[in-house]
C-alpha cells in the first residue's frame, strides 16, 4: 500500500474517482463535498463482492496482498459471524445467512505526515455501516475507540487483527451487539500510517430482502428498536450524509 500510495502522481490518476460503485477508486475522503472539513489520508477503495472486481483492474504493485488479505480476512469474518450468530442463540450460519459474507468491500488507507496534527483528523469518528470490519493497520498509532465518553487508544502490536461491530449488527441484534464508535487521528510522525479493513456489507441491488431486528430474537419483553428497511434505504442514508458519529443507526430508530 506503501508502494501504490508513493508511485508519482501520474500512476495513481487513472483511479481517481469519487464513484464508490465502481470495481476499483482512489481518492481522498469520500464524503469531502459533505464533510466540514478535509480529513488526512487518501483511500483505495476495492469492490470485492457481491460483484468480483477484475483482479487485474488492481495494479501492482499491491495486487497480490490485498487480494490475498480479502481471503485471509474473510475466513476470520466468517468465524466470527458464526460464534456472534451463536451468541444470539441461533445458528452458526444464521447470520451469514442475513448478509452473507457477500458484500465484501476493501478500504486501504493511508495516513501521510500531516504537519498540523491538531487542525484536523485522520478520519472522524464514526461507526462502520455493515455487520463487521476486521481491520489490519501498521505501526504507526493514532486509530481510537469510544468508551463511554472517552477516546481510547487503539495501539497497535504486531500480527493484530481489530474487529469493528457494525451498525447493521446492532440493528438485527436488536442491540445485543453494538456499533464501535472510532476515529484516526492525524498522523504526526513523518513514517505513514497505513490500515487495510475489510468491510462485510449487506448485498446491493437487493431490494427483495427486508433488513431489521431478527424476528427470533424479538418478543413481547424485547420489541423491535429499530424499523425495517431494504438496502438502497440504507446506503442512501450512508452515502447522502457526512461521516458523523452513530447518525446509522438513529435514523431508523424507533
Ligand atoms: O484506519 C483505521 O485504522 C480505521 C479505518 C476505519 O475506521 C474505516 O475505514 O472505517
Ligand atoms: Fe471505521
Amino acid at each position: 500500500m506503501r508502494a501504490f500510495n508513493e508511485q508519482p502522481h501520474a500512476e495513481k490518476a487513472p483511479y481517481y474517482t469519487r464513484d464508490h460503485t465502481k470495481g476499483v477508486a482512489f481518492a481522498s475522503n469520500f464524503d469531502l463535498y459533505r464533510s466540514k472539513a478535509a480529513s488526512w489520508r487518501d483511500t483505495l477503495l476495492v469492490n470485492l463482492g457481491p460483484v468480483p472486481v477484475d483482479p487485474w483492474s488492481v495494479r501492482e504493485p499491491c495486487r497480490a496482498p490485498l487480494l490475498e488479505w480479502a481471503q485471509e480476512a474473510t475466513v476470520v469474518a466468517e468465524t466470527l459471524m458464526g460464534l456472534l450468530s451463536e451468541g444470539l442463540g441461533l445458528g452458526f450460519e444464521f447470520l451469514k445467512g442475513i448478509s452473507g459474507l457477500e458484500g465484501r468491500r476493501l478500504l486501504a488507507h493511508y495516513y501521510p505526515w500531516c504537519p498540523e496534527p491538531e487542525l484536523t483528523v485522520g478520519l472522524v469518528g464514526h461507526s462502520d455501516p455493515g455487520l463487521l470490519t476486521v481491520l489490519l493497520q501498521n505501526q504507526v498509532g493514532g486509530l481510537q475507540v469510544l468508551n463511554g465518553e472517552e477516546w481510547v487508544d487503539v495501539r497497535p502490536a504486531p500480527g493484530e487483527l481489530v474487529v469493528n461491530f457494525g451498525d447493521l449488527l446492532q440493528i438485527v441484534s436488536n442491540e445485543v451487539y453494538k456499533s464501535a464508535e472510532h476515529r484516526v487521528l492525524a498522523n504526526p510522525s513523518k513514517e505513514p500510517r497505513i490500515s487495510v479493513a475489510m468491510f462485510y456489507l449487506p448485498r446491493k441491488n437487493d431490494d427483495s430482502t427486508f433488513y431489521g431486528p431478527i424476528e427470533e430474537l424479538l418478543s413481547p419483553q424485547n420489541p423491535p428498536k429499530y424499523r425495517k428497511f431494504i438496502v438502497t434505504e440504507f446506503y442512501g442514508r450512508f452515502y447522502n450524509k457526512r461521516l458523523d458519529r452513530k447518525s446509522l443507526v438513529e435514523h431508523f430508530k424507533i
